[in-house]
């Protein structure tokens, strides 16, 4: 069992409620405590049931940040199209104004953490399909498992309001000393995986008529690249359980980003390759991804894929498009920005792709969110010029993507954080779940290809939910 000495927070608690008191409004009160190692999974696991759609889940790559949030202390949620970035960001710093944060470690991604994201396109008309997601939404996790450089933390969020007393911190350490004390213990026991019953493309056809139309478009006028997605539709035998897949994706697709986000009963998740941006202090790292092929059979058939791909027209000129907006972007808010002249390869399970690793020191006033806007969506989800990409996406699109090709990610209270491109991505809702899969069209693509594109980064996720 895991426990917390519990005498500090009453001091700090009589302090918060006197604040808020003071300053007539809420004030968040947040602390810090070094534990010994927790499963993360059966961290997650622990809240399934009692904080059911409201958890979350981030891994980057090489594993530097590992986050888990269970239960919601703050949502900031907006549909507002206009400034959205901006005034996520203003949220942000005023419900960090005045809080009180104990928290003696230097590490990134501890104390208060805002996760969360934006949808691909605000102005696009909204579906059924994600009336679950406002088109900003960001949680602030009620307590967050950050495993960092070996380390273990657990951040405990409370937010005070000036008509609470100090029952309001009884509580909230009798819920923690709970929630610690279930750990080990499966919450939901039946993990058993739901069954694939059906899957549906969505209209094939006429995606690849679609594609087609665009080519025309990029071959005469200004457009240079679009890209174009599409979903396929699943149904189960039964729930399907959040849990599980993270499981099979941690097994199945370790070198990428894994993300679970969970809102109001539905569960966006999935393993992407695609960094958009981080930032640690002034130092920004970004990702040039675009550019497409399969792993080979065997290791010589692997390379002979990667030399392909790395000699081939369509998919150079596909990348350098991506290349030049994101240098474009940087420069705008970093002094320095250093990038090979040539993209190498990043090879995952089922896919390999043209890679441009990017590296930049920014101005002190830029901000990750600044960052964020300026960068999305990048060509490797929008297209070139972006402005005229995203509205022939609005209009030519059956799709409703949602946050599928979106930024999603965090941010800390000291402004340090990361943020991934969500693709190879579902959307988990009950029995039901759709995939979301897009590629690069650009003017010398061919539809029947870039479909075999498509149906090829289904793979990860189909894989995962049992049905490959
Ligand atoms: C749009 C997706 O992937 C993007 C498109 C790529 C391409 O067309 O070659 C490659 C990587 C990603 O930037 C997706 O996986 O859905
Ligand atoms: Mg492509």
């Amino acid at each position: 069992m895991v426990t917390i000495q519990e005498t500090e927070l009453k001091d700090k608690g009589i302090l918060a409620v006197r604040t808020a008191q003071k300053l007539g409004r809420p004030i968040l009160i947040s602390e810090v405590h070094q534990m010994d190692s927790i499963d993360p999974l059966s961290f997650f696991n622990s809240g399934s049931v009692r904080y059911f759609g409201e958890r979350f889940y981030w891994k980057d790559p090489s594993e530097e940040v590992v986050l888990i949030g269970i239960g919601i202390s703050k949502q900031i949620q907006s549909d507002q199209a206009t400034d959205r970035f901006f005034h996520v960001e203003e949220e942000w710093r005023n419900f960090l104004k005045d809080g009180l944060i104990f928290n003696p470690f230097n590490e990134n991604g501890l104390g208060p953490v805002m996760f969360g994201g934006f949808s691909f396109d605000p102005l696009k008309e909204k579906t059924n399909l994600w009336s679950n997601y406002a088109d900003s939404l960001f949680h602030v996790p009620k307590y967050m498992l950050t495993l960092v450089k070996g380390q273990t933390f657990l951040t405990t969020n409370i937010v005070c309001t000036p008509n609470d007393d100090y029952s309001l911190f009884e509580e909230e350490m009798n819920e923690r000393t709970q929630l610690l004390s279930s750990l080990n213990l499966k919450q939901d026991t039946d993990m058993k995986p739901a069954k694939l019953l059906e899957m549906k493309e969505i209209s094939p056809q006429q995606w690849k008529q679609t594609v087609d139309d665009v080519v025309e478009e990029l071959k005469t006028g200004s457009l240079k690249k679009v890209v174009l997605a599409r979903e396929l539709r699943l149904l189960f035998d039964s729930h399907v359980k959040a849990d599980v897949i993270l499981e099979n994706l941690y097994n199945q697709q370790r070198d990428s980003f894994i993300f679970v986000f969970e809102s109001n009963g539905n569960c966006f998740i999935g393993a992407t390759p695609e960094r958009l941006v981080k930032k640690q202090g002034e130092n920004v790292f970004s990702t040039c991804l675009a550019g497409s092929i399969r792993r080979g059979k065997n290791e010589e058939e692997d390379n002979i894929l990667g030399k392909t791909l790395l000699n081939d027209q369509k998919n150079i000129s596909e990348h350098a498009f991506v290349v030049e907006m994101i240098k474009e972007a940087l420069e705008e808010s970093c002094e320095e920005i250093i990038l090979p002249e040539k993209p190498q390869l990043m090879k995952i399970r089922d896919i390999q792709h043209l890679y441009t690793p990017v590296i930049g020191k920014c101005q002190k006033d830029a901000s990750l969110l600044l960052l964020v806007e300026r960068l999305h969506p990048t060509p490797a989800l929008g297209g070139l010029p972006k402005q005229d990409a995203v509205e022939k996406i609005r209009q030519v699109e059956e799709l409703d993507r949602g946050f599928y090709a979106a930024p999603l990610g965090w941010v800390d209270y000291r402004g340090n954080g990361e943020f991934s491109v969500s693709i190879r991505s579902g959307l988990i809702q009950g029995k039901e779940a759709s995939l979301f899969a897009g590629c690069g069209v650009v003017a010398n693509s061919d539809s029947e290809s870039e479909y075999l594109e498509t149906s090829l980064k289904f793979t990860p996720m189909l894989r995962a939910l049992g049905g490959n």
